[in-house]
């Protein structure tokens, strides 16, 4: 839908009109289409005007078409047909212009931006490229290298950069539309042919091929196998090789190729499955759409470890006064020198002022008596945690909202030595917690939605992705790690090695294999959580062989490797060796080798070939069955909460779509059969057994994700 008015005597103005982001829909194409026919044909127009309804220029292609058939006037035409007319035509962008949207402005002749618009062609994320002439136009208008990056990135734009990278013509703090239409009149006969940017060549600089290489180099390193940045390269290859048209035509090839890709479905399903977890719902059929959060502007963090110091530099960041507090002053001065070097550290970076006048430090609970919303981090440990939830409990004010940052101890045991326990919810950062776009919002069983509303409203302040989980040991992505971890270790006892495991995650697209992980956040955190859970050490069943534990298989590997003093990156050694204690750089270990063979000797193990496919299977397939069981125990909305918790905290390549999207990729039945399989060799590592949820949905012919709920027998019955 696009309205057509006539302004100022001679000024066609088109408004594109789809809520809420002008997205280039069918209808929307066909507006477009007609109304700058009848511009161009209309003697009395001299000059036209494009903008957006509601200050949002364009969103874009329609992401929702994708998985339609197309129908409507093709945007290439459309943007061709702009550009080829021989009156100006002068693009208003306000708000956004996206994707299709910016190269619908890149059609026209010229480009004025509101000061806080923001340009760019983020099709990459979405598995896809700019497919309107983006490779091609915007080379010509900005140049090789800058175009490259802007492409390969998706980067969004500020209308200041875009002006110095001559993306945009002018920008103003007024209306853009007024501005524009002034500018339109200006223009009236001034030579267009140098305004079409399909009849430009690209500024070539001599190195033209070291730029394309290197650009192919840093794409294939960082891609991780996603396809759409290395055929962004290649595409904009073209616009330096080719004239436009032949350009134009590499460009609809690469597109048609990434389009059908099950890259592109991964990338989509995110885009949309990071906007439903936003919109969370409650058994009790309260949801984000009727229950309101609480204002919050003074916040307060108990615990200047590491996660208290990155929650408190979140909520600075985000604009809240913070109340610090830790127990002794040795430590209370030592977070706040480590929380002012990070917010400095940050402002630098964004060339601003660190807001450390946001901040109030303390070693006394008792100045929080007027905080809306606090955030425990203590060491994880119930005891201590309790302790503070009854002070917390009794100094607050009598709605304070008290939120823990537990990675997966009990909610409700926190939330019962309170006087309110409807007050009570979980907040779990993941590490660092000022850079992790992760939150799990763990709702305990007394948790009301008011509260459930003020902590999802909270870690959308903070930039984070939120997915509202039921309160269950490691909640959803820690319970579902536990399995994933279990099959590597049993992988080594096998005959695998750490560096083999972690390859083939990394060629799946993991940013560091599960070993490499292991070793960055520090083998003895584990080491102490299964302890603690009875597993190794003291507590041990003396009756339960060593590879036995509480009923089930058990690799006591870890716990050897942590009895020799390698705890990770921070000792220097671990799964892998590292230069010094602190380094970063994993290099295989002839020691962690023959600690390997010497266990197998030891366990009578006969070691065999392990390949990657044998990895993922079971590393993957254990992890996406516990997600099954998960969906069925009612501890997350849907597969897409899932599915988010992975691509934003444990790295599972957004290309991938996520777990639950994965494995409807692979087949339900092949994942069926592989679990069963596995369960047959090994009987006796139950999160092996497949679950009944996995097996109803196989037997009613394995529906589309969005079905699965249907199946549920108790659909989110814990939240
Ligand atoms: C040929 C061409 O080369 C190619 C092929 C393309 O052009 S491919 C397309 C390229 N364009 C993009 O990648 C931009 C994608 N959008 C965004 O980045 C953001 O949306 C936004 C523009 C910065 C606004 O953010 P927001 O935080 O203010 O609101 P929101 O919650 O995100 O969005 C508000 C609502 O609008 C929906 N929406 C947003 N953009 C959309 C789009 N392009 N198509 C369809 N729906 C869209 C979104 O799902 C949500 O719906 P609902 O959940 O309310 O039902």
């Amino acid at each position: 839908m696009a309205r057509y008015a006539q302004v100022q005597g001679s000024v066609a103005l088109i408004t594109l009109t789809n809520p809420p982001v002008n997205a280039l829909s069918a209808a929307v194409r066909l507006g477009i289409t007609e109304a700058v026919t009848r511009a161009l044909r209309d003697p009395k127009v001299k000059s036209v005007v494009i903008c957006g309804e509601n200050g949002v220029f364009c969103g874009g292609a329609d992401i929702r078409e994708f998985a339609k058939p197309m129908t409507g006037p093709p945007l290439v035409p459309m943007i061709s047909a702009i550009e080829e007319g021989d009156k100006p035509v002068v693009a208003a962008i306000e708000g956004v212009a996206f994707g299709g949207g910016l190269e619908l402005a890149l059609g026209c002749h010229y480009r004025i931006a509101h000061s806080k618009a923001r340009v760019g062609l983020p099709e990459v994320t979405l598995g896809l490229l700019p497919a309107a002439g983006g490779t091609q136009r915007l080379p010509r208008l900005i140049g090789l290298a800058p175009a490259l990056e802007l492409i390969t990135t998706g980067r969004h734009v500020t209308a200041q950069e875009a002006l110095k990278l001559g993306i945009v013509d002018k920008v103003t703090d007024q209306s853009a539309q007024d501005l524009a239409i002034q500018f339109a009149q200006e223009v009236i006969g001034q030579p267009l042919l140098p305004r079409k940017l399909s009849t430009q060549l690209t500024p070539c600089p001599p190195d033209v091929d070291t730029i394309l290489d290197e650009a192919m180099a840093r794409v294939k390193q960082r891609a991780r196998g996603a396809m759409a940045p290395v055929a962004c390269v290649q595409a904009v290859r073209a616009a330096v090789n080719l004239p436009y048209q032949a350009g134009m035509q590499k460009e609809q090839e690469l597109m048609a190729f990434l389009f059908r890709s099950s890259q592109a479905r991964a990338l989509q399903y995110c885009f949309f499955a990071q906007r439903a977890v936003g919109k969370w719902s409650l058994s009790s059929g309260a949801h984000s759409g009727n229950s309101k959060p609480r204002p919050v502007t003074k916040a307060a963090v108990i615990g200047l470890g590491t996660m208290g110091r990155g929650i408190t530099v979140a909520l600075v960041k985000a604009g809240l006064s913070v109340v610090a507090v830790e127990t002794n002053k040795k430590q209370l001065e030592m977070g706040k020198q480590m929380v002012s070097a990070m917010l400095k550290h940050d402002a630098q970076k964004m060339n601003a002022v660190p807001r450390l006048d946001l901040l109030h430090y303390t070693t006394d609970l008792s100045e929080l008596k007027n905080t809306d919303l606090i955030i425990e981090a203590v060491f994880e440990d119930m005891a201590l945690k309790k302790e503070v939830f009854k002070k917390l409990s009794s100094v607050c004010k009598p709605d304070a909202v008290l939120c823990t940052n537990t990675s997966g101890l009990d909610v409700d045991e926190l939330a019962s030595v309170t006087k309110r326990p409807e007050l009570v919810v979980g907040m779990h950062f993941f590490a660092p917690a000022h850079v992790m776009k992760l939150l799990e919002v763990v709702r305990g069983s007394r948790s009301s939605p008011e509260v459930m509303a003020t902590a999802m409203h909270l870690g959308k302040r903070l930039g984070k992705v939120s997915v509202v989980v039921g309160n269950c040991s490691g909640f959803v992505g820690n319970r579902m790690l536990r399995p994933y971890l279990d099959q590597a270790n049993f992988l080594l006892e096998e005959g695998a090695t750490p560096e083999l495991v972690d390859g083939a995650l990394e060629e799946f697209g993991f940013p560091m294999g599960v070993f490499k992980v292991s070793d960055l956040s520090g083998l003895d955190v584990g080491w102490r959580i299964r302890k603690e859970a009875g597993l190794t050490g003291p507590n041990v069943d003396p009756k339960d062989p060593l590879r036995r534990r509480q009923g089930r298989r058990y690799s006591p590997l870890p716990d050897l490797v942590c009895e020799q003093g390698r705890l990770g990156q921070k000792s220097g050694r671990g799964w892998y060796l590292y230069d010094k204690p602190g380094g970063r750089v994993a290099t295989p270990d002839p020691d962690i080798h023959k600690l390997l063979e010497d266990y197998r000797v030891r366990h009578g193990i006969r070691p065999r070939q392990i390949g990657s496919q044998e990895v993922l299977e079971r590393c993957l397939f254990a992890l996406i069955n516990e997600g099954f069981r998960v969906l069925e125990d009612g501890m997350a909305m849907g597969p897409e909460g899932i599915d988010m918790i992975y691509v934003f905290g444990y790295g599972w390549p957004r290309h991938r779509g996520g777990p639950m999207f994965y494995a409807a990729m692979v087949g339900l039945p092949r994942v069926l059969e592989r679990l069963e399989y596995y369960q047959q060799v090994h009987p006796d590592v139950p999160h092996l057994q497949p679950s009944s949820l996995l097996r109803r949905l196989v037997v009613n012919g394995s529906p589309p994700l969005d079905k699965w709920r249907d199946f549920l027998q108790r659909p989110h019955s814990q939240l």
